[in-house]
């Protein structure tokens, strides 16, 4: 019966979730008369939709949806879909959200929203091959090098700091370029008010032609080469926790040597809520740094920690005054960059060898639960939730 079930979800979800969530103007089409002076620019945004070099992701494809429907129908009048009809319930929400909104004004804002879409494609693939792209530097993150310290810093800054398929390459690279620089240290940091909020949702709606299990696999081999480089990383490694933290970049705290946070920050693992299970090797380094008891709360139940609750928990070192947070942790890290070098990768290398296997064992194990996880309806739902939510706004 479970596998029954577990196939016709999976059908459900290639046909139903990734398949109906088309731009609108791949799919429908316009009524001349329904136009007025702008209809020769609504239907240029509409043809331009169709030539963008990158998914938008269903958010904007759900504003795009909405858009087009008030622009070319109006108000929404139709009855609300069922509730287990999620996608038509989906863009039934993004589109009665609009309220009142004029047409003329629907299908300005749609040509606006294409207008911005069609100029981010262009600037992020301004035809370099890949590999002068890698040379020319990062585009999700940006790395400094100062004082014998390398600094990498999450810098999607506008979303949180989600972590992209891009992101999780471009910090494979850069930590690979730190392990081998003359830096004595390596700090992880975020721009903005956030450190992270984990996993990039619109990940797992970017479906390739091979399908959704494809999709599962690929991203779970990149969840394992991900967590591997911080299980090889050979010299000391500090989170510089300058805000809220969620999903995966929680996790791989546990993973690091110094973890420095904000007393603004947050520490959140809400795996359970969205029908995933814990990466990063936290299902065994947080019982370890935590107790089992403290670890179940948080990775089972979601519970999320204040930075002082993390600290007295053990996942943080030390928590600073926002105010003051980098000035203090700065100068702290300064010092310890200027004692010997060897000594400090030397005696990271020890500690980490006592149990290298048994981490990498753990992230494999993790990361093939997790591929199986996000073919699941309770994953689905968890995120196509999520995106509606947000289209109410
Ligand atoms: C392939 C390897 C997979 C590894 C497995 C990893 C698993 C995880 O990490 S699980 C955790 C996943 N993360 C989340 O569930 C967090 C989702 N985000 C939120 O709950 C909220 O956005 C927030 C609490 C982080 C912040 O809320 P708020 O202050 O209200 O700000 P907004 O929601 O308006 O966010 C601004 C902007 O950023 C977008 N965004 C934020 N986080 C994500 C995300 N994780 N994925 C995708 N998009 C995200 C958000 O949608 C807003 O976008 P716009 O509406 O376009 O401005």
């Amino acid at each position: 019966m479970a596998g029954v079930t577990g196939r016709l979800i999976r059908c459900w979800c290639r046909r139903a979730v990734w398949g109906s969530l088309k731009v609108p103007a791949l799919h429908l089409h316009v009524s001349k008369t329904a136009m007025e002076a702008s209809q020769e620019d609504f239907e240029n945004a509409m043809n331009q939709v169709k030539l963008l070099k990158e998914d938008p992701g269903n958010e904007v494809k759900l504003k795009l949806y909405a858009l087009y429907k008030q622009a070319t129908e109006g108000s929404c009048n139709t009855p609300r879909p069922g509730v287990f009809d999620l996608i038509n319930k989906a863009k039934w929400e993004a589109w009665n959200a609009l309220g009142n909104l004029p047409k003329e004004t629907a299908r300005q804002n749609y040509v606006d929203l294409v207008s911005g879409l069609s100029s981010s494609s262009d600037s992020s693939s301004q035809g370099k091959p890949e590999a002068d792209q890698k040379q020319a530097g990062y585009k999700t993150v940006v790395m400094t090098s100062e004082d014998s310290i390398t600094k990498i810093m999450l810098n999607r800054p506008a979303k949180k700091n989600a972590l992209t398929e891009q992101m999780y390459q471009e910090i494979i690279l850069a930590l690979e370029a730190a392990s081998k620089d003359d830096s004595a240290i390596t700090v992880l940091t975020g721009n903005g008010d956030y450190y992270s909020s984990g996993n990039d949702l619109t990940n797992f709606t970017n479906i390739p032609p091979d399908g959704v299990e494809a999709k599962a696999k690929n991203s779970a081999i990149l969840l394992r080469d991900f967590v591997g480089s911080f299980i090889d990383f050979p010299k000391p490694l500090v989170a510089v926790v300058n805000g809220p933290a969620v999903g995966i970049s929680v996790t791989i705290l546990g993973l690091f040597d110094l973890v420095y946070a904000t007393d603004r920050a947050t520490f959140h693992t809400p795996f359970s809520h969205l029908g995933q299970t814990p990466e990063g090797c936290s299902s065994y380094t947080f019982p370890k740094i935590m107790g089992p008891a403290k670890a179940a709360e948080m990775l089972i139940f979601g519970k999320k920690l204040t930075a002082g609750e993390a600290c007295a928990q053990g996942l943080v070192t030390e928590v600073f005054p926002d105010s003051t947070f980098q000035k203090e942790v700065w100068t702290r890290l300064k010092a310890y960059s200027k004692l010997p070098q060897n000594a400090l990768r030397i005696s990271k290398q020890i500690i980490r060898s006592q149990e290298k296997e048994k981490l990498h064992a753990i992230n494999a194990k993790e990361s093939s639960i997790l591929q199986e996880r996000w073919l699941s309806s309770e994953c689905m739902n968890a995120i196509m939730n999520f995106f509606s939510q947000k289209a109410k706004l």
